[in-house]
């Protein structure tokens, strides 16, 4: 079977790794599509008042080496973003020719993000039980909606799957393989956890991504060998990489330590087209560039 050659994504999550602060958040833009050539700039939006309880909001953060707050909710909402820095966001990600998305942990997040209109939002795992909000993408935003699993059962994930086929929408749905970790040891990546979602949902969705937390780009390269030869049975379409992407892994924040610095993202990419390239059957026999090999070298043909 002939592989869709639509390049697989690869999208620098960005998160909040700009540690509030739009100039870095624009250099993340532009390293991550001029210096790596990812295809996609991820941002995330929370309403913390929201998102979090009171007790949840006012606790410190656990790991106070890492707060940019007195609290959780403090420093949570030191690193947000709000909807006119979005904006200017997504103008420096036209102006770089990178695609934007940003995940939603909340239903006013989801309401403020789909009036900028992106060509798709996330839905991160933590929040994937989270039915009003998906039911709110599903009636009032026509982009994409990917949609993570980490932290789900099965059953969670077919009800997930099920519940967007009902809404006409499961064409628009990319569903990631993910184990929530920061960083994830090898062992708990779990690369097969992607033929699971092919085999169970490729043909109804739009497509399945990976969504890593491990450390180095070993791991996307497999993942994207075992989407694409799952592509080649006709088990759906592996469309995206995504992982955490800063321009200094000792910065203070949860997710440094688990991303990417520019070097590694750009050989991830790399890699990611390489190998992409090179995920193919021959279509005949003898290749042309092996055939002056044959006249000069083959034993027994003359
Ligand atoms: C946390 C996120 O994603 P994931 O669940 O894939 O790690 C996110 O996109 O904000």
């Amino acid at each position: 079977m002939a592989l869709d050659k639509t390049p697989v994504q690869v999208i620098a999550e960005i998160g909040c790794n700009h540690k509030g602060d739009m100039d870095i958040a624009k250099d993340l833009i532009r390293v991550a599509a001029t210096v790596c050539g990812a295809h996609v700039a991820k941002f995330q939006k929370r309403h913390n008042r929201e998102l979090l309880s009171p007790v949840e909001y006012d606790t410190p953060h656990p790991v106070p080496s890492n707060a940019y707050g007195d609290t959780y909710g403090a420093h949570r909402d030191f690193l947000e973003m709000d909807v006119d820095q979005h904006k200017e966001l997504i103008d420096t990600c036209k102006e770089y020719g990178i695609a934007y998305s940003t995940s939603v942990w909340d239903l006013t997040s989801a309401r403020e993000m789909t009036t900028l209109n992106p060509p798709m939002l996330k839905i991160p795992s933590a929040t994937n039980l989270h039915y009003d909000l998906q039911n709110y993408l599903c009636e009032n935003f026509a982009g994409e909606i990917h949609v993570s699993t980490g932290m789900s059962t099965g059953d969670e994930i077919a009800k997930l799957v099920q519940f967007y086929a009902d809404r006409g929408r499961a064409q628009d749905l990319v569903v990631y393989s993910c184990t929530s970790g920061y960083p994830v040891a090898f062992e708990d990546i779990c690369l097969f956890e992607i033929r699971t979602l092919m085999e169970k949902f490729g043909t109804t969705v739009k497509g399945i991504g990976f969504s890593g937390h491990h450390l180095g780009i070993a791991a996307d390269v497999a993942a994207l060998a075992i989407g694409r030869s799952l592509e080649s049975e006709g088990k759906g379409r592996f469309s995206h990489i995504e992982r955490h992407f800063t321009l200094d892994r000792t910065w203070k924040g949860t997710d440094h330590a688990a991303s990417l610095e520019p070097d590694g993202l750009r050989r991830l990419c790399r890699d990611v087209r390489n190998v992409d390239q090179a995920l193919a059957y021959k279509g005949q026999d003898i290749l042309p560039v092996e055939q002056v090999q044959r006249d000069k070298l083959k034993w027994g043909l003359s």
